[in-house]
């Protein structure tokens, strides 16, 4: 029996899924101690390790989350924001972390999480990385700086199988370089231009997606003015990046006080 921290990793098959559970493996400051997959999914009642094609774990795939959450310290989630929100439940029963990685939650489903950050410690970000949560600060920062003669816009490239857009990523540095420009960024937000839409207007924050092959995760922020540009970049080439800042916000949120939290915490920044 180990006394480092248990942990769970949720939608156990999927990219992140997998990534999160070597990254655990690797780490000598965590322990894997459950593997969870929807009711049907054929992983279920197998070895995590033998199913993701290598040696044996130790570790069965689960459907019963509940089960798994109640013996571990945290849980690590990048699914889908209907099933984070039935798992922020019972992370909250289990007095487990929930880190949160999943994106594509609406206001409504985020305003869902709040009873549950009143028993545990709810750690949740639309991008777990250093780099991004850097360009976070430095894009509020350049938006205080530039006044709406600079038109903003956001451009991420994401891989064919993404969902959601724009990003979690895209949609934070939205709201930074309105939290900058001491607007909000619903006031101001264009997305999914497509026909006649009239010319841009000024103030706008413009996002546009890109979505191909095995594309990890770009961002650009664009502050174009008449006379020059000031282009704020981010370029993801591995997603261990987002499983090694996930891991460190699930060590971070032990002994923490319940409630909501992001990387920014996480990062001190
Ligand atoms: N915050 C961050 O730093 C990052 C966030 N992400 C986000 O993480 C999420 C997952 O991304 P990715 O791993 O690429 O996606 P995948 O589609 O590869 O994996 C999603 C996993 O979640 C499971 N899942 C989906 N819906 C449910 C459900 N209702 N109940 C139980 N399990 C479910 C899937 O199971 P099944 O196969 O059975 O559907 C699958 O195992 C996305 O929202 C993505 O944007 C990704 C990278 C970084
Ligand atoms: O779905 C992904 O892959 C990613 N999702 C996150 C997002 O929506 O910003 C983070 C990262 O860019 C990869």
């Amino acid at each position: 029996m180990s006394n480092l921290p248990g942990i769970v990793i949720t939608g156990a098959s999927g990219r992140m899924g997998q990534m999160l559970i070597k990254t655990v493996m690797a780490s000598d400051k965590c322990t894997l101690v459950g593997a969870v997959e929807r009711e049907g999914h054929d992983w279920v009642g197998r070895d995590v390790g033998e199913a993701m094609g290598g040696a044996a774990l130790g570790v069965l795939v689960t459907d019963d989350a509940l089960e798994a959450f109640s013996h571990a310290q945290a849980v690590i989630d990048f699914t889908a924001p209907e099933a984070t929100l039935a798992f922020s439940a019972l992370a909250a029963q289990a007095h487990c972390v929930h880190v949160i990685g999943t994106t594509g939650m609406s206001d409504t489903q985020i305003a869902k999480l709040e009873p549950a950050g009143r028993h545990t410690t709810i750690i949740r970000a639309g991008n777990m990385s250093l780099g991004v949560n850097l360009l976070t600060k430095l894009t509020k920062m350049v938006a205080q700086a530039l006044d709406d003669e600079y038109d903003i816009e956001v451009v991420e490239a994401h891989h064919n199988r993404k969902v959601d857009a724009p990003s979690g990523t895209a949609l934070m540095l939205g709201e930074a370089a309105a939290e900058g420009r001491g607007v909000k960024l619903d006031d101001v937000r264009e997305s999914g231009r497509d026909g006649i839409t009239g010319a841009r207007k000024q103030g706008d924050i413009g996002f546009s997606a890109i979505r191909g092959g095995d594309i990890v995760g770009e961002h650009d922020v664009m502050f174009i003015s008449g006379e020059d540009r000031v282009i704020l970049r981010h370029v993801a080439t591995d997603r261990s990046l987002f499983a090694k800042g996930a891991v460190k916000a699930a060590l971070w949120g032990q002994g923490k006080k319940p409630g909501e939290y992001d990387m920014m915490d996480v990062l001190g920044l």
